[in-house]
């Protein structure tokens, strides 16, 4: 049987593609749904990597089995970075990615390709029962659209463009983004640091 994983978030987007990329582990990732847990937790570190550890501490406190957490968000140069860790609450936290890819979109408004560009980052903290905490991070380089193309992902994916390969984040199929994406990068150095750490490597 499959050792579970408590991944606490209430994002779905980020279960479907958390969970693809798990599947050719020993591990079974559940939301924190399915684990009959619903906290509100505060996101009030300073660091996507803050973030994802007091998400995943908050969790582990009331389960057994080894939580994980994402954190993650867009930082776009032209606006020092931001949303950054406020991705989320950008225009309000009820607000709807319609509009908060309309406002990032209003604010680049006649900014030349070459200041559009952003990045979409992604930590990850894994909570092991004994207390052990692993960490890792991975990022994606894109750049700002003047408007929404692309109706698959989730949140800011729409209007961000890979020049790679010629399409957003929300044009391309699950696998593809998975590939190249932030989350699929920390998430896949995250099942390497399991690994090393489960065999005593560490
Ligand atoms: O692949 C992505 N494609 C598009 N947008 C993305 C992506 N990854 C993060 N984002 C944006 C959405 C959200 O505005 C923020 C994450 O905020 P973040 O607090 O980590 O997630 P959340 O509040 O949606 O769920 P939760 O905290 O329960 O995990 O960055
Ligand atoms: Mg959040």
């Amino acid at each position: 049987m499959k050792e579970k994983i408590i991944f606490a978030t209430k994002n779905r987007g980020k279960i479907k593609e958390i969970n693809m990329i798990m599947e050719d582990t020993n591990y079974e990732v559940i939301s924190m749904e399915d684990a009959g847990i619903n906290i509100d937790i505060v996101e009030d570190g300073s660091t996507f990597l803050e973030n994802a550890i007091i998400k995943a501490k908050e969790v582990m406190k009331i389960a057994e089995c080894i939580v994980m957490a994402d954190d993650s968000g867009l930082e776009v140069d032209y606006l020092d970075k931001a949303p950054g860790i406020y991705s989320a609450r950008f225009g309000g936290e009820n607000t709807s990615y319609r509009i908060k890819n309309k406002m990032i979109i209003d604010k680049l408004e006649g900014v030349e390709e070459k200041d559009r560009t952003a990045r979409f980052v992604c930590a990850i903290a894994a909570v092991f029962p004994d207390g052990e905490i692993l960490t890792t991070r991975g990022t994606v380089e894109g750049i700002i659209l003047h408007e929404e193309r692309g109706n698959n992902g989730f949140g800011y994916d729409p209007i961000f463009y890979v020049p790679e390969y010629s399409c957003t984040t929300a044009e391309m199929d699950n696998e593809v983004k998975n590939k190249i994406s932030h989350r699929g990068k920390a998430l896949r150095s995250m099942k390497a640091k399991m690994k090393s750490y489960r065999n005593g490597c560490n």
